[in-house]
Order: C-alpha cells, then sequence, then structure tokens
C-alpha cells in the first residue's frame, strides 16, 4: 500500500493497521470544546502598564492553564493565507514528485513521512503525513526545502522569518516575567527552528484512529497555525477538550524544556490530534528548539526554589525522550532529595 495517505485516492474505509484499541482510541467523536483558553493580545506589549499586565497574563497562563492563543501577533493576515495555502498545495502535488521528499532518517534538514518516524516498527499508524524541515538560519536549509509549488520557498521563509520573531518576542516576554537575565532565550537555546506540517486526509470513522498521538512536546516553545478544521485537543482536569483559536490567532504550547528552566513552574500541556470525518487538515506548527550540546537547567531566578532538575543537553534529553517517553522523561533528569 502506498505509505503517503496524501496521495490515497476514495477512502471507504480504514486499513486495520490504523485502528487504534479500545484504551487508546478516542473511542467518539464528539468533545467539549475548552472554553476559557487564555487570549494574549500582542499589540497591549508597546505600552508600559499593558506590557506588564501582559507579561503577568502569560506567565499566569503558562503556571495555570499551560497554553495560550495570541491575537495580534504581527504575522499578516496574508501571509499567513499564503503560507497556509502553498503548503496544502505541496500535499496536493503529484505522489511521485512529493516521494522524492519521503525519508525517516531525523538528519535529514527536510523530510516528508507519513504517520510518524517508526513507521516500519510500529504496530499501529497514526492518520496523517508529516513534513518537517529546519528552517535557521535560512541560507543553511531552504536549498532543502520543496522546490515547487514554485512560490513554496519564497512564502514559506517570509513566514518563518515572521514566526521567529514573534515566538522570540514570547520568550522575551516570558523572560521579562521570570525576571532572567535579557536575551536569556537567544542564541543556542532557540537555534534550531522548525516547520512541522501536519495533513490529515478525511477518515471515515474518527472515534477509531488517531491524528497524532497524545505527548508533551520536546522543545522550548511551539505554536499552531491552524484554520477552522478542528482536531487539536487539550487533556484538561482529566479530561480531552476540542480547541478552537480565534480567527488569525496562534496556539502557543510551552515545552518541555521551558518546564524545565522554569524549574517546574510552567506546564507542558498533553496533547493529541483527532481526525475529521469529511474535511481534510492541514496546520502549520513551528517550533524552537535548542542546539544538541547547550546546557538546559532551571533557572533558580524563576521560582527562588532550588533546582528541581540537573543540568541536561538536548541531545540527553531527546535521546530519554526516545526512550522513556514524554510522561517520564523529566524524571530521569530530577535531582535526588536528601532522604
Ligand atoms: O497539528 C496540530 O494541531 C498539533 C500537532 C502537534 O501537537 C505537534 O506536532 O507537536
Ligand atoms: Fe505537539
Amino acid at each position: 500500500m502506498e505509505v503517503l495517505m496524501s496521495n490515497w485516492k476514495d477512502v471507504q474505509s480504514i486499513p486495520p493497521n490504523y485502528i487504534f484499541p479500545p484504551d487508546t482510541r478516542p473511542g467518539k467523536i464528539s468533545f467539549p470544546n475548552c472554553e476559557d483558553i487564555p487570549v494574549i493580545d500582542l499589540r497591549k506589549i508597546d505600552g508600559h502598564d499593558d506590557r506588564s499586565e501582559t507579561i503577568q497574563q502569560i506567565i499566569k497562563a503558562c503556571r495555570h492553564f499551560g497554553f495560550f492563543q495570541v491575537i495580534h501577533h504581527g504575522i499578516s493576515e496574508s501571509l499567513m493565507e499564503e503560507a497556509m495555502s502553498v503548503i496544502r498545495e505541496f500535499f496536493q502535488m503529484p505522489g511521485e514528485y512529493k516521494s522524492s521528499y519521503y525519508s525517516t532518517d531525523m538528519n535529514k534538514r527536510c523530510r516528508l513521512y507519513s504517520s510518524s518516524i517508526l513507521y516500519e516498527k510500529e504496530p499501529f499508524h497514526f492518520w496523517r503525513d508529516n513534513l518537517t524541515h529546519h528552517c535557521h538560519p535560512l541560507e543553511e536549509n531552504i536549498q532543502s526545502w520543496p522546490e515547487k509549488p514554485l512560490r513554496y520557498r519564497d512564502v514559506v521563509s517570509d513566514y518563518s522569518i515572521e514566526v521567529r520573531r514573534f515566538l522570540l518576542t514570547i520568550l522575551g516576554l516570558i523572560c521579562e516575567g521570570l525576571g532572567l537575565r535579557p536575551g536569556y532565550f537567544e542564541g543556542e537555546l532557540t537555534k534550531t527552528q522548525l516547520v512541522s506540517v501536519n495533513y490529515h486526509i478525511p477518515c471515515p470513522d474518527p472515534s477509531l484512529t488517531l491524528g497524532v498521538p497524545e505527548h508533551m512536546d520536546p522543545n522550548i516553545i511551539g505554536m499552531v497555525h491552524q484554520l477552522a478544521v478542528p482536531g487539536l485537543q487539550i487533556f484538561k482536569d482529566g479530561e480531552w477538550f476540542g480547541v478552537k483559536t480565534l480567527p488569525n490567532a496562534f496556539f502557543v504550547i510551552p515545552g518541555l524544556q521551558l518546564k524545565a528552566i522554569s524549574n517546574d513552574l510552567f506546564k507542558s500541556p498533553l496533547h493529541r490530534v483527532i481526525t475529521h470525518a469529511t474535511e481534510t487538515r492541514t496546520t502549520i506548527c513551528s517550533f524552537l528548539v535548542p542546539s544538541t550540546d547547550v546546557l538546559i537547567e532551571p533557572a533558580a531566578e524563576a521560582s527562588g526554589n532550588p533546582p528541581v532538575y540537573k543540568a541536561f543537553t538536548y541531545k540527553e534529553f531527546f535521546a530519554a525522550y526516545t526512550e522513556k517517553g514524554w510522561g517520564a522523561v523529566l524524571e530521569s533528569f530530577r535531582q535526588q532529595t536528601p532522604e
């Protein structure tokens, strides 16, 4: 069978190896929406009083809610639309062309795959194709990006520059709010920038499949650019909730590295993606990730408490994330408390 789902035609039934066991499948189609997601208006950071209020809102959202959405983030509607449309066009290109980008090699700077990087080994497949590529610095990465559609490189480079600026602005506000030294997140801690596109074709029965497994993000910070087709869900107070973003808003997700740096002050939310019965869903996710050898450690200033984690490199973290999973990874770096 063709691995890339975007090349499948007329899907009438679900192949058995896409049907998850009863304890891990969504089990139903309708979920309540999370109605009280904090909304941050970035226009306000220019005025002094509003700026400190906005910083406090972000810190509160990261501590108590775990995530937030941002409006008036400075990225134009037209650039958002163009990026979404050129990325969707890529997935609609002929199968033969797309297959030339197919790879499950994590060292490739641009890789198109289906389900997960472990496609060959996993017992069940996720209902998605994914295109991931490095974005920063642009000149070292752009040659690896899709050549077609012809506008792809121009549009996505403009988009990724703006996204980087936006995510660093959010981190700058977090830095101020936590009382860290200015520029704490600049440089090696956010050296790698990834664009990760999820493309889910309609699924005949979304109660049986998963678009993206439940996980916490293995990075510093991430954002999701989604349109109206629902799918993203957050686990809160023991239940799964759908999340809807306001028009042209971005959904911001603190990653596990930020949780560690905040000395456990922040949450890194558990989330997943469910599939849709009739519509194709495309999301552009962007992540800032530390370089492999930089040390990540709790910033003592963040909480005033002794560090709860030992310092670790991203390389060590990623090995533990892959081996132990999102739930146990930070535990392996937790400081032993004296008996
Ligand atoms: O596509 C989405 O809505 C979210 C995907 C996600 O959580 C991820 O790629 O880490
Ligand atoms: Fe995620």
